[in-house]
C-alpha cells in the first residue's frame, strides 16, 4: 500500500499520479490530476504527457447534481476542448452549485477501473472527488515509464488504490498516552491510535477510573469538528455536544469518549467549508455534500469498533442521536445495551442544520426540535 499512501500525498500537493490497471500498475494506465488544484497550464501538460484527450471523472452523486443520471458509481465526461475550457470551468463542473457548462463535454460514459480508483484516492486525500483523467497513449508510454522509474511521477495499481479505505481494518496502532485532567473530569487519560497508513489519528479519552466503569460502559463517538469543537461555531451543535458528553460520561461513573478524525462527516475541513458556501446558497447540509460529489454521510465507524476492542469494551451505553452509530457498533460485534440522547442548544443559526439531520439522516432530535 505504500505507493498508494505516497500517491495520496502527491495528489494533496496538486501533483498528478499514474493509475495502472494491471496488478503491478503498468499496462493500460491513466494520468490523474486532482481537479481542485489544476491550473490552466496543467491542461496543456495533460495533453502533452498523456497524448490522449482527457476526461473529467466524477462520482454518481455529482453527476446527479448536474442532472446527468448514469447508472454507475462513477462516470467520465470526455472534454470537447475549444473555447471556455479552463481550470476554472473544470472546477465549476466538479463542484459549483450550478454544475458548470455542459457544452464543454461529450456524453458521459461509465468510468474505467483506473478512473474509479482515481476518485477513491481523491476522497481518501480529502479533496473534491473529481479527477482529470487521460489514458496514456502508446506513443507516450516509454516516456511515462521513464518518469516512473526516475521517481518523477508515482504509479499505483488501480486495484490497490480502489481499496485505500479498507487498508487499515483491524490494524490500528496504539501509539502513545498520557493523563490529561479535564475541567469536567480531572481523572482523564488520552490514548492516541494511528491508522496504519499514517493518514489519520484518533483519540480515546478515558474518563474516570476504568475499574469503576459500569459493565455497560458509557461511550460517546464524536466526529471532529474544528469549527464547532474549538471555536464554538453556531452553525452546528458539535462543541456543546462534546462538552456535554464529557460531563454526562463523568456523571455516569466514567467511560470513553472516542474523538475520531472524521471532520465534516468524513469529507474533511476543506470540503466542509465548500459545503457551507453551498448551504449559504440555499442547499441543506445533505444536499451540499451531494453536490460536491459525496454520499449522505461518508463516515465509517470501523475505527471505533477497533478502538473499543483494544480497550476490551464489548458492551456499551451509547450517547448519540445518530442511529447509524448504533448500527455500526452492533454490526461490529459491540453490544449497544442502551442509547442515550445527547444534545447541544438549538440556535437560530443551527436550527436548519439540525432539522436537516433529523429529516434527511434520521437523527433522533424530537426532544430538542419538537415533532
Ligand atoms: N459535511 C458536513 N459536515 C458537517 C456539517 N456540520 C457539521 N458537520 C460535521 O458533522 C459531524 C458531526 O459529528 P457528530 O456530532 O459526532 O455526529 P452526528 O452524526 O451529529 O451524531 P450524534 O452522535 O447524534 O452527535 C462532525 O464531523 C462535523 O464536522 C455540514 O454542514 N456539512
Ligand atoms: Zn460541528
Amino acid at each position: 500500500m505504500q505507493q498508494v499512501e505516497r500517491a495520496i500525498f502527491d495528489l494533496r500537493r496538486g501533483l498528478p499520479v499514474v493509475v495502472g490497471e494491471d496488478a503491478d500498475g503498468a499496462g493500460s494506465s491513466v494520468m490523474v490530476y486532482p481537479v481542485e488544484s489544476i491550473a490552466d497550464t496543467n491542461l496543456a501538460e495533460v495533453l502533452e504527457t498523456a497524448g490522449s484527450s482527457p476526461a473529467l471523472t466524477l462520482t454518481r452523486h455529482r453527476m446527479e447534481a448536474m442532472g446527468l443520471g448514469l447508472n454507475t458509481d462513477a462516470a467520465s465526461l470526455p472534454l470537447k476542448g475549444g473555447d471556455g475550457l479552463s481550470a476554472e470551468s473544470l472546477y465549476c463542473a466538479a463542484a459549483a452549485v450550478k454544475g458548470g457548462r455542459s457544452d464543454l463535454f461529450e456524453e458521459p460514459r461509465p468510468a474505467s477501473l483506473a478512473e474509479r480508483a482515481a476518485l477513491a484516492l481523491m476522497r481518501r486525500a480529502l479533496l473534491v472527488p473529481a479527477a482529470l483523467t487521460a489514458r496514456i497513449d502508446g506513443s507516450r508510454q516509454a516516456a511515462v515509464e521513464r518518469a516512473v522509474e526516475e521517481g518523477r511521477i508515482l504509479r499505483v495499481p488501480a486495484r490497490l488504490a480502489e481499496r485505500c479505505f479498507e487498508s487499515g481494518v483491524g490494524m490500528l496502532r496504539r501509539v502513545s498516552e498520557a493523563d490529561v485532567p479535564l475541567s469536567q473530569s480531572v481523572r482523564s487519560r488520552f490514548v492516541l491510535f494511528r491508522e496504519p497508513d499514517g493518514l489519520r489519528e484518533h483519540v480515546a479519552v478515558l474518563i474516570g477510573d476504568a475499574n469503576e466503569w459500569s459493565r455497560e460502559v458509557p461511550v460517546r463517538i464524536h466526529s471532529s469538528c474544528l469549527t464547532g469543537d474549538l471555536f464554538g461555531s453556531l452553525r452546528c451543535d458539535c462543541g456543546e455536544q462534546l462538552q456535554n458528553a464529557v460531563q454526562a460520561i463523568a456523571e455516569l461513573g466514567g467511560g470513553v469518549l472516542l474523538y475520531l478524525a472524521q471532520e465534516g462527516r468524513g469529507i474533511g475541513l476543506a470540503n466542509k467549508l465548500r459545503a457551507y458556501e453551498l448551504q449559504d446558497a440555499g442547499l441543506d447540509t445533505v444536499e451540499a455534500d451531494r453536490v460536491l460529489g459525496f454520499g449522505d454521510d461518508n463516515r465509517r465507524y470501523r475505527v471505533a469498533v477497533d478502538i473499543l476492542a483494544d480497550l476490551s469494551i464489548d458492551r456499551v451505553r451509547l450517547l448519540t442521536n445518530n442511529p447509524s452509530k448504533v448500527r455500526a457498533l452492533s454490526e461490529g460485534g459491540v453490544e449497544v445495551a442502551a442509547r442515550e440522547g445527547l444534545y447541544g442548544r438549538v440556535t437560530p443559526q443551527n436550527r436548519r442544520y439540525l432539522k436537516a439531520k433529523a429529516s434527511r439522516s434520521g437523527h433522533l432530535l424530537d426532544e430538542v426540535l419538537g415533532k
